[in-house]
């Protein structure tokens, strides 16, 4: 096959197994067999070692995980990644909202959303295509996570249109992987991990991003962090002009009224918590409208228009077999 015909199969390649991918990954609706994506990927593959000068940062192929690093680049967050402020009853909800309601001299309305138990990162994306992941670290600085994050099947490596954006999501190990993983590291004696939250950080951690490209992690993303090319004037309106830009999204997240109905989301999550695929360790209440959040602004650590509810910690039940074998 000469070049030109190559480069073609490539491209065509490409966009398959991009779609592929997007519906497996983002919309969890694969329209064709894993075989098939594996069969196209390894078709590609081939060909970029067969002709290297094809090979691009955004190939599907960069999703099996390249060179391992020697160390992490620093990275400075352009906007900082702040953190939340707790809330553990229902009171401290409505003391929340009274500040807040009082703070804007408005009522407001807002958006719930399933406080993911991972890893912070951000995505910084040029003309539509993924250029660097950082985690969060102290919210001003964090370590450059490119490559492995770019082994995270529902993170785009290019948007559905070729906008500046960056993002900010909770990296996470589904429950399933996190089990999987940790029978693995028994057999064969290593450690195992205390929980889902440390195995995608410790995944993430890793130099080499094949480690990574095998942990099965996944995201939300839940954030805008620069203000992108998005005129939208609610947070609810950011989040659909996330998922419509190809960004994978809580399915769950709910538009509140009023506080009452923040309360009985909440309620209704403190009991079906554990019905959930991946860990969650509370509910982010957010201030929908996006002028009132500029109205309300920061603390020195987090936004006095968000709060995070932390469900009650479950005593756990330590599993008869661990007693056994302790
Ligand atoms: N873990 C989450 O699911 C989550 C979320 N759904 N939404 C936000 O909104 C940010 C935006 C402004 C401040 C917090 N943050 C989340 O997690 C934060 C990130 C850093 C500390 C918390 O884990």
């Amino acid at each position: 096959m000469d070049q030109a015909k190559a480069e073609e199969r490539v491209n065509e390649l490409r966009e398959r197994l991009e779609t592929y991918g997007y519906h497996y990954y983002v919309l969890d609706d694969p329209i064709v067999p894993d075989a098939e994506y594996d069969e196209k990927l390894s078709e590609l593959l081939e060909l970029e070692q067969q002709f290297p000068e094809l090979q691009s940062g955004d190939s599907p192929t960069v999703r099996i995980g390249g060179k391992p690093l020697d160390a992490f680049v620093k990275v400075q967050h352009s906007i900082p990644m702040m953190s939340l402020g707790n809330a553990f009853h229902e009171q401290d909800l409505r003391d929340f909202d009274r500040r807040a309601r009082q703070g804007t001299g408005e009522s407001l309305d807002y958006v719930c959303e399933l406080k993911i138990d991972g890893l912070a990162v951000s995505l910084t994306y040029e003309n539509g295509r993924f250029v660097r992941g950082a985690t969060r670290g102290d919210g001003t600085t964090g370590e450059d996570i490119t490559n492995n994050l770019k082994t995270v099947g529902s993170i785009p490596l290019r948007l559905h249109s070729a906008v500046d954006i960056e993002v900010r999501g909770e990296v996470f190990m589904p429950k399933r992987s996190f089990e999987r993983l940790n029978e693995a590291k028994e057999q064969t004696g290593e450690a195992v991990f205390a929980n889902p939250r440390n195995a995608a950080a410790g995944s993430l951690r890793q130099l080499d991003p094949k480690i990574a490209a095998n942990r099965n992690l996944d995201i939300f993303t839940y954030a805008i962090g620069n203000d992108g090319e998005m005129n939208t004037e609610t947070h609810y309106e950011a989040v659909r002009y996330m998922t419509d830009l190809g960004f994978k999204t809580n399915p769950k997240s709910s538009w509140c009224r009023d506080i009452e109905e923040v309360i009985e989301f909440v309620n209704g999550w403190v009991e079906h918590r554990n019905s959930l695929p991946y860990e969650v360790d509370g509910i982010v209440v957010k201030v929908n409208s996006l002028k009132q959040q500029e109205t309300l602004g920061f603390t020195a650590k987090s936004p006095r228009w968000a709060i995070a509810y932390k469900f009650p910690a479950e005593e756990k039940v330590t599993r008869l077999r661990d007693i056994i074998l302790s």
